[in-house]
């Protein structure tokens, strides 16, 4: 069976082998193995659906961070759609080079209660040979049924978990980016933009950084490692690790968790994007572990 669903995960299997688990909390990728595991996934994370999970490819909607939009006063940090039960949209392709599953989600109780936009998202997951592709769909429900209609605006971002060493993966090409750095201490601090001088970005001590404009096309190498990162519809890029000074404070981190991964997440959160009344907004990454990922 190349997919196989159950009350809280689906599983995908690739016929040459790779294979895919989502859970329908939050949309969340929890694994991908192509042939060996790629995401990193805390051994504390709490998969019962109470809290966003620590790990994988959590999908961050409609606010990035703590909420700076007038519509997402009411959000907590990074918004709802990773911690929220997605519905189970079916198996859309299923052939000798792809599966692809879709999940959906529509405003809630809970979100109407917090968030007032109309909105409808679909995730779309396709496992290839040696890729994985993540692709999320904004559409603005307004001017159907009841609802007037209004465009609305928001951040979205795959919050992607890598699996590697972070003594020695290397991100690249972020030279000569603007970014802005959370680490500093100051709102200043954080609110100037510095610019990326480093051919290749290590994460050897705590990052936090958001790169605007980036390229949409990411190398993520270590010694005898490496992972490719394409981007579409999503302008800006965070690379971040806590290390053990924000990583020992998270209850749901492993001890020394911060030593297995890098976050590389593709997404666009310097400003706004904007969805009209009818439209689809769709921003995607595709991670590759074949000959994309060149050593
Ligand atoms: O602990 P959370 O809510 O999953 O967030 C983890 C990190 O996510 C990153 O995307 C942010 O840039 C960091 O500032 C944040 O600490």
């Amino acid at each position: 069976m190349p997919v196989q669903t159950s009350e809280s995960k689906v599983t995908l299997q690739h016929p040459k082998g790779a294979t895919a688990e989502v859970l329908l909390y939050g949309a969340t990728v929890i694994s991908w193995k192509s042939p060996d595991e790629r995401l990193f996934l805390s051994s504390k994370a709490i998969l019962d659906g109470s809290k966003a999970v620590r790990g994988g490819i959590p999908v961050v909607f409609p606010c990035f961070g703590p909420p700076s939009h007038p519509d997402h006063t009411r959000l907590s940090q990074h918004g709802f759609a990773r911690s929220t039960l997605w519905s189970w949209g079916g198996v859309t392709e299923d052939n000798e080079k792809v599966v692809v599953v879709k999940l959906a989600l529509e405003p809630t109780e809970a979100i109407r209660a917090v968030y007032d936009k109309p909105f409808k998202l679909t995730y779309v997951v396709s496992l290839f040979e040696s890729d994985l592709k993540t692709e999320l769909h904004v559409e603005n429900t307004s001017g159907s049924s009841l609802q007037a209609p209004e465009p609305f605006e928001f951040q979205a971002l795959f919050h992607t978990y890598i699996r590697a060493p972070s003594k020695d993966a290397l991100v690249s090409p972020l030279t000569s980016l603007s970014y802005f750095d959370k680490t500093e201490a100051t709102e200043e601090g954080r609110a100037t933009a510095k610019t990326e001088t480093r051919s290749g970005v290590d994460v050897t001590k705590f990052t936090d950084s958001v790169y605007e404009n980036a390229p949409g096309s990411y190398d993520v190498k270590w010694p005898g490692g490496a992972l490719h990162i394409s981007a579409k519809g999503l302008k800006d890029v965070v690379v971040w690790n806590p290390q053990a000074e924000g990583g020992s404070t998270m209850g749901d981190m492993e001890a020394g968790g911060w030593d297995h991964f890098v976050c590389v997440e593709p997404g666009t959160v310097r400003g706004f994007a904007k969805v009209a009344p009818g439209e689809t907004w769709v921003g995607e990454q595709t991670l590759s572990a074949g000959s994309k990922a060149a050593l």
